[in-house]
């Protein structure tokens, strides 16, 4: 009986992989490969805490792989080579994937899909990331979404999404040589920054079922409430999950239909934030350039400082340090660069911050993201980079500039989250610890605000009136 290669890429587990399942199905041995490419053209490099959690990612699934019989081919460079290699080393007559929908990525999968064609191998690939194709919802006249509301909605009208797969009991792998994981050097050293990601985190099939399922025993009845706390850890923090394809949008849509109706508010706005990654993508599959290119042109013309003066990359340093004199961004970019992760509502205070305070470019916030998030998100991180920025799909209005002083008092009112993670100013009472530069003799080595709340707010409103009149 013919052999299979199951490519697998951002979809690193075993259940409800339509991949594997359809290999399985296929009979004889099933190749399971990862290829670590980074010379196709046009594929982003993965940022410093993708790579991190990549590396957990394969040594859990390789683990599980060997608990069912199989093994994990890892190959480093161009993924079509690679693929051809597997499939020609392990006598394939197929080859499985489930779908990616980046353009680079996309040209890759169809330009090997040819290939395979031609040489009367069998490909073929499955939904299994998003619970709805991009191109399937579609405005009444036919074009694609701008708006989340009635994209959501016309989801919701599309059906319910299919039932997850079961991982397959058993699977038998090729002999096939494969590249040690170390040999990638994926970990940080010189210094080692993860330690802080590996107590937060467990990479891999098994971490993303347990958040779900911690989620669900402790958190989801509360999170259309607690979800704006950043002191309170009421939200999933399946985003790395998500991400790497360790739990399916389809495995956490049908658990959800298991919990109490009693907790059917909180679901509702849960199941819409999972609607937002799925906009996310669909607006990335029709703007492949969201992370480099202004969703909206009229933003090509906006008067940003220039990030080569000095004043500006010493600015931008301060904001990536955690040290801009304004606690509640300051602990933000530290939770960021300690854990890997931050909280949706400080990543909206610290990127309004760095783009309406501070008046510097978007792509340069983004770009930051994209390295030290371990959930750095190829259509996710770009969207809502562009949402703040007021450049983007569905835009906050340009006005609405978050006032971290304001955001800080609201959210964090006993100052929790400042205290964790902005331990100098600790000994600050709940009153002052938001204003801190009130009371300078008990902030201690703490700076001074790197900019003035209200000037620097007029000079973001002029820029963007500017733009508007063609000035
Ligand atoms: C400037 C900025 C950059 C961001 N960059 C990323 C990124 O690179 N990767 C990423 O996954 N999210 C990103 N987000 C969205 C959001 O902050 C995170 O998805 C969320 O904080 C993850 O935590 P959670 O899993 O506990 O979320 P929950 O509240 O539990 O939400 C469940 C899931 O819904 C999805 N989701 C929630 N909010 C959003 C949103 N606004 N847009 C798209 N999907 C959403 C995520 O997949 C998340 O895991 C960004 C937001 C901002 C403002």
């Amino acid at each position: 009986m013919a052999n299979s290669v199951v490519w697998l890429r951002d979809d690193l587990r075993l259940a409800d992989n339509p991949a594997l399942t359809a290999a399985a199905r296929h009979g004889g041995q099933i190749a399971v490969l990862y290829v670590l490419d980074e010379e196709s053209e046009g594929i982003r490099p993965l940022g410093s805490a993708s790579k991190w959690w990549l590396h957990h990612s394969l040594e859990s699934l390789a683990t599980q792989l060997a608990a069912i019989g199989g093994t994990l081919i890892l190959r480093r460079g161009c993924a079509r080579q690679a693929v051809l290699d597997v499939v020609a080393e392990a006598e394939a007559d197929a080859v499985f994937w489930n779908r990616r929908y980046g353009l680079a990525e996309r040209r890759v999968d169809a330009a090997l899909k040819e290939e395979l064609a031609d040489a009367n191998i069998d490909a073929e690939s499955f939904q299994a990331n998003l619970l709805y194709e991009p191109w399937t919802i579609r405005t009444g006249a036919g074009g694609p979404y701008k708006v989340f509301t009635p994209f959501w909605r016309a989801c919701n009208d599309a059906g319910e999404p299919r039932a997850p797969l079961s991982a397959p009991e058993q699977i038998r792998s090729p002999q096939a040589a494969s590249e040690a994981l170390g040999s990638w050097q994926l970990l940080p050293t010189n210094p080692d920054w993860s330690p802080g990601l590996g107590s937060e985190w467990t990479p891999g099939e098994d971490g993303a079922n347990n958040r779900l399922a911690e989620f669900f025993d402790r958190q989801a009845r509360e999170y259309a409430t607690d979800r704006d706390f950043p002191a309170i850890e009421a939200t999933s923090r399946l985003s790395p999950h998500l991400r790497f394809g360790e739990i399916s949008p389809f495995q956490i849509r049908h658990a959800l239909r298991s919990l109490p109706a009693a907790a059917d508010k909180d679901l509702q706005v849960f199941r819409s934030e999972l609607g937002w990654r799925e906009f996310c993508w669909h607006l990335l599959y029709f703007n492949p350039d969201l992370a480099t290119t202004n969703y909206r042109p009229m933003f090509d013309r906006f008067a940003w400082d220039s990030p080569s003066t000095a004043g500006t990359a010493a600015e931008i340093k301060a904001w990536r340090r955690g040290r801009t004199g304004y606690p509640l961004v300051d602990a933000g970019m530290r939770q960021l660069w300690q854990t890997g992760w931050m909280h949706n509502r400080i990543r909206m205070v610290t990127a309004s911050f760095l783009v309406k305070n501070l008046l510097i470019d978007w792509r340069i916030g983004e770009q930051w993201f994209w390295d030290t998030l371990v959930d750095a998100d190829a259509a996710n991180n770009p969207a809502n980079w562009q949402w703040v920025a007021g450049s983007g799909a569905d835009a906050s209005p340009y006005f609405r500039i978050f006032n971290p002083v304001t955001q800080s008092r609201k959210f964090d009112p006993d100052g929790l989250y400042l205290r964790r993670y902005v331990p100098e100013l600790a000994s600050l009472g709940a009153r002052s610890i938001h204003e801190p530069w009130k009371t300078p003799d008990d902030a201690g080595s703490y700076p001074a605000p790197l900019v003035e709340l209200g000037a620097s707010r007029e000079r973001a409103l002029d820029a963007y009136a500017a733009l508007k009149e063609g000035r």
